[in-house]
């Protein structure tokens, strides 16, 4: 592949540089999946069902960035679920790891380059809204992109048209047709009790917030708090793909005063894992419906 630019601080990989890693990626399989899947933290036990399984570790992608976090291993792996080709990503990237935000989201790229049309995204979030609990499932139906909002959105930088538009709306971000299915498939599978529909907030991490933070954030209307997703979901859009994204209350936020409570990253994966069949099983279902 062509040497990456030197000047990445500035304007992100080229589009010939994305093409390039998407060739490389390319060339470990037949399949041409155009559906792909983001898993977040502790999240890929759909991974398990895959069928037969290809994986690209990302460090095999010469200038792929690697992924630093526990839950999180760093591969791509293609096959099939439900006999529907599918790329996953076994680890993503976050904000927090010291990636600047234009590289927490490249993989997007990446994948729209390989031919995917819809994104799919999971992530594990702490729950703001107090009629959810712990193993609830939020269907992302809007985001707040703190971090966006504060001056490092992720499409800031040098744009290229080839990528998307230069000016993006962000509204209508998550397909109101994919939510609506995902809810109904929950429901028929008799787990309507557990799936909500709310808004995310994104902050940078890896502090989780604070009590006069989560106050704030619910003020503003979310519903879930996390570290990761928004990025990936803007550039799904800028890319012109259609965008599902669904957190998994890993934990409920303490809104008291002097609380004895503190999350912990363990705590998050412990609750993970109790839901990765759940999970599996519902994205199973899910993915039957996408074209
Ligand atoms: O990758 P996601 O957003 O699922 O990970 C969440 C946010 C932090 O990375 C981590 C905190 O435990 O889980
Ligand atoms: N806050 C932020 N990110 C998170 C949380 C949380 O409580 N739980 C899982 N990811």
């Amino acid at each position: 592949m062509a040497a990456i630019n030197s000047d990445l601080s500035v304007i992100g990989y080229t589009f010939e540089d994305i093409q390039a890693m998407a060739s490389e990626v390319l060339k470990h399989s037949t399949l041409r999946p155009k559906i792909g899947i983001i898993c977040g933290t502790g999240l890929d036990g759909i991974a398990e069902a895959v069928e037969n399984q290809t994986v690209v570790s990302y460090d095999s992608i010469p200038g792929f960035p690697v992924s630093t976090v526990k839950g999180h291993s760093g591969h791509f792996v293609f096959g099939t679920l439900q006999g529907k080709a599918v790329l996953l990503m076994r680890g993503r990237l976050h904000y927090y790891e010291g990636y600047p935000m234009w590289k927490v989201a490249m993989p997007v790229r990446v994948m729209k380059a390989v031919g995917i049309e819809t994104l799919l995204v999971t992530n594990a979030a702490g729950g703001l809204n107090p009629d959810y609990k712990t193993g609830d499932l939020m269907v992302i139906k809007d985001h707040i992109d703190l971090p966006g909002l504060t001056g490092e959105c992720v499409l800031i930088g040098k744009n290229d048209e080839r990528f998307g538009p230069r000016f993006l709306a962000t509204n209508g971000t998550y397909d109101k047709d994919l939510r609506q299915k995902f809810m109904e498939v929950v429901a028929e599978m008799g787990h309507a009790d557990i799936i909500k529909e709310g808004v995310y907030i994104m902050i940078g991490g890896p502090t989780f917030s604070s009590t006069a933070e989560v106050r704030v954030l619910r003020m503003f209307g979310a519903d879930a708090v996390g570290m990761s997703t928004v990025p990936e979901a803007v550039v799904g859009r800028h890319s012109s793909m259609r965008v599902f994204g669904v957190s998994l209350i890993t934990d409920m936020v303490d809104f008291e005063d002097g609380s004895q409570f503190q999350v912990t990253h363990d705590d998050v994966l412990k609750v993970a894992h109790q839901r990765a069949q759940l999970m599996k099983k519902m994205f199973l279902k899910f993915v039957q419906f996408i074209d």
